[in-house]
């Protein structure tokens, strides 16, 4: 277990401050209802990004308008240097590839088995051969942690947390260097939450991956991620580490992190 400093040290060595992505001065609304305003955020490469926030703050309209899927008024958004509203369609399509997305409702396609879900963005992208995807879809089953006999088994068969490491393997069907998870440690019991993370950690150490994590999951925030982001009054209130958090002082930041239910977490809780 690596002391705080010590933590923070890895951290920094890790993400070495090379940016993959930002969002310049994003302002969303929906008709006059304004959900993003001149909203600011930077994501570093090989950092486990916490995004956190009071419900209806407006996280999944920042990932889903990262992700294109979402309109903005105003503001730029940088994939790998590249502003995506300037990206020629081939260059659209390589930033795609390389962000994978696990969404929080509708993680799987319910008719299609683990396999055949994993294969969708393949077959989306790739021209490759059945047996070839085959083989592909079964390393990514048995990178997440699932048997091989999860492959033909369809998500009514598995249990929560099964389901969210197929997610994860559907996310990872391309080989992202960037992968996108909406809240996905919810709904599981905290052993299956905490496992989920180990495997987040273990996957951006082997696999250099960048990881946007939102989430309301105070254990994730302090046990896997290297930074977090807070949002609030439409924009990112404050970013940092748990640290940082910890000794923030705005109101919200204050109760969330050093609240109630936070009371039985501290940094000795960090890997
Ligand atoms: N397509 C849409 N049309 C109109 N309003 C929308 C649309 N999508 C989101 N909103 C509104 O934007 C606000 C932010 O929603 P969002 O789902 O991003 O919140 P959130 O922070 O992810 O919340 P939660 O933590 O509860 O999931 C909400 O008021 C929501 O009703």
């Amino acid at each position: 277990m690596a002391d705080t400093a010590e933590a923070q040290e890895i951290s920094e060595e890790r993400h070495d401050h090379e940016i993959i992505l930002t969002a310049h001065d994003i302002t969303v609304a929906f008709g006059s209802k304004v959900v993003l305003k001149n909203l600011n955020l930077e994501i570093y490469r090989g950092e486990i990004l916490g995004f956190v926030g009071g419900s209806g703050t407006g996280k999944s309209v920042l990932m889903r308008t990262i992700l294109g899927l979402n309109r903005k008024q105003a503001g730029t958004v940088k994939v790998f240097g590249i502003d995506v509203d300037k990206a020629t369609p081939e260059e659209k399509m390589a930033i795609d590839m390389r962000m994978g997305v696990l969404f929080q409702h509708g993680a799987l396609f319910s008719a299609l088995t683990v396999l055949e879900n994993v294969q969708v963005p393949m077959r989306e992208y790739l021209d490759l051969p059945k047996k070839l995807m085959d083989e592909l879809a079964m390393l990514k089953i048995e990178l997440v942690g699932l048997p091989r006999d999860a492959g033909p088994k369809f998500p009514s068969e598995l249990s929560g947390g099964m389901i969210k490491r197929a997610a994860l393997a559907r996310a990872l069907a391309l080989d992202p260097d960037l992968v996108f998870l909406d809240e996905p440690t919810s709904g599981l019991d905290p052993i299956g939450a905490a496992e989920f993370d180990e495997l987040v950690i273990k996957l951006r150490d082997t696999l250099g991956l960048t990881v946007y994590m939102v989430t309301h999951d105070l254990d994730s925030l302090f046990t896997a991620c290297d930074r977090i982001a807070v949002l609030g009054d439409k924009r990112v209130l404050i970013q940092g580490t748990i640290e940082d958090m910890l000794k923030s002082e705005e109101p919200w930041v204050k109760s969330y992190f050093r609240g109630k239910r936070a009371r039985h977490l501290d940094l000795r809780h960090r890997a």
